[in-house]
């Protein structure tokens, strides 16, 4: 097997709050091959974003390590992009000129810029929107200019954390089959936070189901459905299978954290 692009040996976090110690990750063991797309799902509050954020370098961890290409991660780097919920767009600039702030920041001359940015509003079907500003866009589209922003920067590895939980059901499909589609072209690495399990299967060579928390790797779901995929492969019954097999690993967990959380109750 190829070396791993990401590898995060032995990862614990923990937070101070109110005088108490939080453990939101304990012993997190996890390899990345280059250009896998690869979703993390489970119980609210078991560390996803967290992870994240670690991977990103903007989050310490409180012990193990996580290492790019053998290097080790304390901040932020150009090889990856973040993408959140709720764009980052600035309001005041045009779609075109969001798209090519990033590059702007990265030195390239303004021209070049916009000309590299106008090529990735085309890719995401927005050349037409390049002069309107964001608040003239609908949730979808801002989602793909949001999108486009990050892939400017042209990234070894996108950080996306649950990026189509504020769309409506339709659209988010939409942009699912779309977010496919650009990553079959692109191959690049993707981890992916969600709490839609239908939309891990679909997007995913793998899945990580983490436990409650703290968190760590509960099962690690290869998902062996067909390339390039279509949303008809919703409809057949390995995907069915997949989501079956997931739902029972995270009601698990939901489970025995709500046992945890009554006990802890019972005893305060
Ligand atoms: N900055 C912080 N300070 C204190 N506690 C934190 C901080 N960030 C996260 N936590 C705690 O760490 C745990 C994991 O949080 P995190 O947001 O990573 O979970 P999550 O799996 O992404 O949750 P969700 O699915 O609800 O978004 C939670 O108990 C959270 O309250």
């Amino acid at each position: 097997m190829a070396d791993a692009q990401i590898d995060v040996r032995n990862v614990s976090k923990s937070f101070k709050r109110n005088g108490r110690t939080v453990q939101a990750i304990d012993g997190l063991n996890l390899s990345i091959q280059d250009g896998q797309f690869v979703s993390f799902v489970g119980a609210s509050g078991c560390g996803k974003s967290t992870f994240l954020r670690m991977l990103d370098g903007l989050s310490p961890t409180t012990s193990g390590s996580i290492e790019i290409n053998g290097a080790p991660v304390n901040r932020p780097g150009r090889e990856r992009a973040f993408v959140f919920q709720q764009d980052r767009m600035l309001p005041w600039r045009t779609v075109l000129d969001n798209v090519a702030f990033g590059l702007e920041v990265q030195g390239k001359k303004k021209k070049e810029a916009r000309a590299a940015a106008m090529e990735l509003l085309t890719v995401v079907g927005l050349a037409r929107f390049a002069n309107s500003h964001p608040g003239e866009l609908s949730g979808g589209m801002r989602q793909r200019a949001n999108l486009a922003r990050a892939y400017a920067v042209e990234p070894k590895i996108l950080l996306m954390d649950e990026p189509y939980a504020a769309l409506d059901g339709q659209t988010r499909e939409m942009m699912q089959a779309w977010l496919m589609e650009t990553w079959e072209a692109s191959k690049r690495t993707v981890l992916f936070v969600t709490h839609q399990i239908d939309e891990a299967v679909y997007l995913s060579d793998r899945v990580i189901v983490m436990t409650a928390r703290p968190g760590r790797v509960k099962a690690d779901i290869a998902i062996d459905l067909p390339r390039p995929r279509t949303l008809a492969v919703k409809r057949t019954p390995e995907f069915s299978q997949y989501i079956d097999q997931i739902w029972s690993l995270i009601e698990e967990e939901v489970k025995e954290s709500m046992n945890l959380e009554m006990q802890m109750g019972a005893s305060s």
